[in-house]
């Protein structure tokens, strides 16, 4: 099983959603930024770094959400989500097709990883209940 981090980094109101490229696994699927977890190494830490690499920004890492185990049908995974806040501005998009701020009520209508569809659930939930 793979344990891969991933951050939901909220920035005046809005979230930023990756699109992973056509040549990577679950190619042009949309996710959240961040990557798996090497040995030795705290989940918040490998999300800042994660995030440094992939996007060349900092971030505090926040309140974690429901861990979510999900079988793809060559691998597994189980996906730490962070509620994230963006501590730099610059955006260097190094590995995704595209890296855009998206308004929360806007998150469903894309053609997320299937691991991502209850983060985006629970987020969105908490968001209205509070
Ligand atoms: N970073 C990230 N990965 C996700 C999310 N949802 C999801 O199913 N994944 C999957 C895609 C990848 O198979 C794996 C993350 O690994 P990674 O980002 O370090 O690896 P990768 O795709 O660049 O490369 P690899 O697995 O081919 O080595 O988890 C998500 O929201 N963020």
């Amino acid at each position: 099983m793979l344990h891969v981090t991933c951050a939901i980094i909220v920035n005046n109101n809005k979230v930023l959603i990756c699109q992973r490229s056509a040549t990577m696994k679950l190619p042009l699927k949309w996710e959240f930024p961040g990557g798996k977890i090497e040995p030795g190494e705290s989940k918040e830490d490998c999300l800042r770094r994660e995030i440094r690499e992939e996007l060349g920004i900092d971030i505090a890492v926040g309140e974690p959400l429901t861990p979510v185990e999900h079988h793809y049908p060559t691998f597994t995974i189980c996906l730490y989500p962070f509620v994230c806040v963006l501590e730099s501005m610059e955006l260097q998009v190094t590995e995704h097709a595209q890296a855009i701020w998206e308004e929360a009520a806007a998150l469903l209508s894309y053609d997320w990883a299937e691991a991502d569809v209850p983060i985006v659930n629970e987020y969105l939930s908490k968001l209205i209940n509070g």
